[in-house]
């Protein structure tokens, strides 16, 4: 962890992060700093590189070029630990179709030998309206509810580096109210939040900050308030351009 020009931690810290795949160049020289306290929204079009950074984040593929460090940990040095102290909800996939919510989380206590979970599982559950459903197996759930149940299993051990790629997808009113609320929450404790969306708004109700990428480069380094309503409609569509 380092600290910016304030008394903020900076609990991410990436400089010149290039990513490869092949020919293929999804990320091309980003820097992004993420603060204590704050989200951020990672916007930008389709194929802009926004997953793509939020996994090198969690530490599930790693970076081509360029410094990551994740809560004070170089993702390319311990990825291991970066994986254990984020909480990562993937834009796709993540869930066992033959698992039950309920079994979901109870492994994901176990990985991380968390004590007196269940209350806190619970209640997660009951906000999410995944209650009735907590002993289905998630290879039934419409997509909004997987969608629901990954934001749940991102924020279920408070991690201090919370990783939402496209949390509102699909997603009913009340599913978003509390995924801005699980937002809300981390922040409160000291987190530092990245939400990767499409939904401008939504994630300005959320974020302090945002970032466009386009083409795999930052293209603005804005505050919430520049993106807000329809001048920052206007304003968004013309980055995108
Ligand atoms: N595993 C991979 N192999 C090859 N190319 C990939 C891979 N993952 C991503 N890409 C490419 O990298 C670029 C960035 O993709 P990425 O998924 O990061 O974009 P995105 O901003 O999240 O897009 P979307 O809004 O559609 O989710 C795209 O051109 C994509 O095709």
């Amino acid at each position: 962890m380092s600290s910016s020009g304030g008394n903020e931690i900076e609990r991410i810290h990436i400089r010149g992060l290039w990513v490869r795949f092949g020919s293929v160049e999804a990320v091309r020289g980003i820097d992004i700093s993420a603060y204590a306290g704050r989200a951020t929204a990672l916007l930008g079009r389709n194929g802009a590189g926004k997953s793509t950074t939020m996994r090198v984040l969690a530490g599930v593929i790693p970076p081509t070029e360029g410094e990551v460090v994740v809560d004070g940990v170089d993702v390319r040095h311990d990825p291991l630990t970066v994986k254990r102290s984020t909480g990562f909800c993937p834009d796709v996939g993540g869930l066992v179709p033959r698992a039950t919510p309920w079994e979901h989380l109870q492994l994901a206590a176990r990985l991380r030998r968390m004590q007196g979970w269940e209350l806190r599982a619970q209640d997660l559950l009951e906000r999410f309206d995944l209650g009735a459903a907590a002993h289905r197996v998630t290879g039934g759930f419409s997509h909004g509810m997987g969608r629901r149940l990954s934001v749940v299993l991102a924020a279920f051990h408070e991690p201090s580096v919370l990783l939402l790629d496209e949390p509102f997808d699909g997603v009913d009113p009340l599913g978003v109210e509390a995924t801005q609320r699980v937002i809300s929450d981390a922040k409160d404790r000291g987190a530092a939040v990245l939400v990767s969306t499409h939904l401008r708004d939504l994630a300005m109700e959320a974020c302090e900050d945002a970032l466009v990428l386009r083409g795999g480069s930052a293209v603005a380094a804005l505050g919430s308030e520049d993106l807000v309503g329809e001048d920052g409609a206007r304003a968004y569509r013309a980055l995108l351009d």
